[in-house]
């Protein structure tokens, strides 16, 4: 079975409310989609976000890159996948996103190939899934009333964006969003690199001072700042998750060596795909760790593929944050995950379950 095309193009998707966090500001999702067909009629699809801020990846680099990468796969064979997914990963550093939207498009042709699910490829398990919801970092008013909303549409664990604050502003915002919510409804919050180390343990046991329970808080210090990541979770009872600070498999493994924190968020869109997010998983359970399995602002192609993984790596997997297509007031896409307030439902279709894109702008096609 050979690799006869490849299809770059873009889609664009508005959001229901503006996304905030302490690194970014946007109105919709653009995210590069691309389709791998081969010579026997199947067509494999993978997406990309061009998350510039946290990985690097921008839309014009992302098919610059691709320029370089999709003549050297064409005309592979399938059956030769691990040579493929080297292939993909050798000629050009960095780009992660795209790289991820590469290997998804080739993960989505093998179990399409084999009739199976992904999930089903990846080691099996339970297609269904309950993802978080994301409140945007605003003035206090503001989140509480989008919690409030969240909390009606049955999402019952909220994922507060803070960091673009004062510390006390932020303290305030969490303590308001409680008490509107309710004990039963599940904190989590992610500073996005927002906070010093310092700042971090301030905001974090004031709101344990208070007896707010959280269920993690991510990444509260920049991104390279390990030692500050670790102070933050030495000097902490609530759980701490890397998540900019971990692309990488060994990344992963400095972190865990070194109690950095206690959870890590696998990202397809940091790992450059699925390969290197099962060898995450992996690294986490030899630490005796756990992983969330996490989104950037990205449509049901690459989050569907995100869930599959999640799905099969659910001894290691705690904490689900792939919310990205419920965060989209539209959908370009058909198939894939079935989506009902916080339940993400997998089809029993072979590969990813995703049958057609639409509204793709920008195409550009790679022929034998
Ligand atoms: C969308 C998801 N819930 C999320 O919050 N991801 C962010 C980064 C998203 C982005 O900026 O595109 C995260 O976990 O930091
Ligand atoms: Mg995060």
């Amino acid at each position: 079975m050979l690799i006869k095309r490849i299809t770059v193009g873009e889609i664009k998707v508005p959001l229901k409310v503006a996304f905030k966090t302490a690194v970014r500001n946007v109105n919709e999702v653009h995210d590069l989609v691309i389709s791998i067909e081969t010579d026997t009629g199947l067509t494999g699809y993978g997406e990309a976000p061009a998350t510039a801020a946290i990985t690097g990846d921008m839309l014009g680099s992302m098919r610059a890159a691709l320029d370089l990468i999709a003549p050297r796969l064409l005309g592979k064979r399938l059956q030769d996948f691990n040579a493929l997914l080297r292939t993909l990963h050798k000629h050009v550093a960095q780009h992660r996103s795209l790289k991820a939207a590469l290997e998804i498009a080739l993960y989505d042709l093998r179990a399409q190939a084999m009739g199976v699910p992904l999930y089903q490829l990846l080691g099996g398990g339970d297609p269904q899934l309950k993802t978080d919801i994301t409140i945007s970092v605003n003035d206090a008013a503001v989140m509480v009333k989008d919690a409030q909303r969240a909390v009606a549409e049955g999402f019952d664990c909220l994922k507060i964006k803070l960091g673009g604050h004062t510390w006390q502003d932020d303290v305030d915002s969490v303590l308001a969003i409680e008490r509107a919510v309710g004990p039963h409804v599940a904190l989590r919050l992610d500073a996005n690199q927002g906070w010093t180390p310092k700042h971090a343990v301030l905001v974090i046991q004031a709101i344990e001072r208070a007896g707010v329970a959280l269920e993690l808080v991510e990444q509260p210090v920049p991104a390279g700042d390990l030692a500050g990541l670790k102070f933050v979770t030495d000097h902490t009872l609530t759980p701490i998750l890397a998540d900019e600070a971990v692309f990488s498999a060994r990344q992963a493994l400095q972190i865990l060596a070194i109690g950095g924190a206690d959870v890590i968020n696998i990202k397809l869109m940091k790992t450059g795909g699925i390969s290197q997010a099962i060898e995450v998983a992996n690294l986490a359970r030899l630490h005796f760790k756990t992983c969330m399995v996490g989104c950037m602002l990205e449509a049901a192609i690459s989050v569907t593929a995100a869930a599959h993984f999640a799905v099969a790596f659910d001894d290691v997997v705690s904490y689900i944050d792939l919310d990205g297509p419920q965060l989209c007031a539209t959908s370009a896409v058909e198939g894939g995950m079935g989506m009902d307030g916080p339940w993400i439902t997998l089809p029993d279709a072979p590969g990813l379950g995703i049958t057609a894109v639409h509204g793709l702008t920008n195409v550009k096609v790679f022929d034998v």
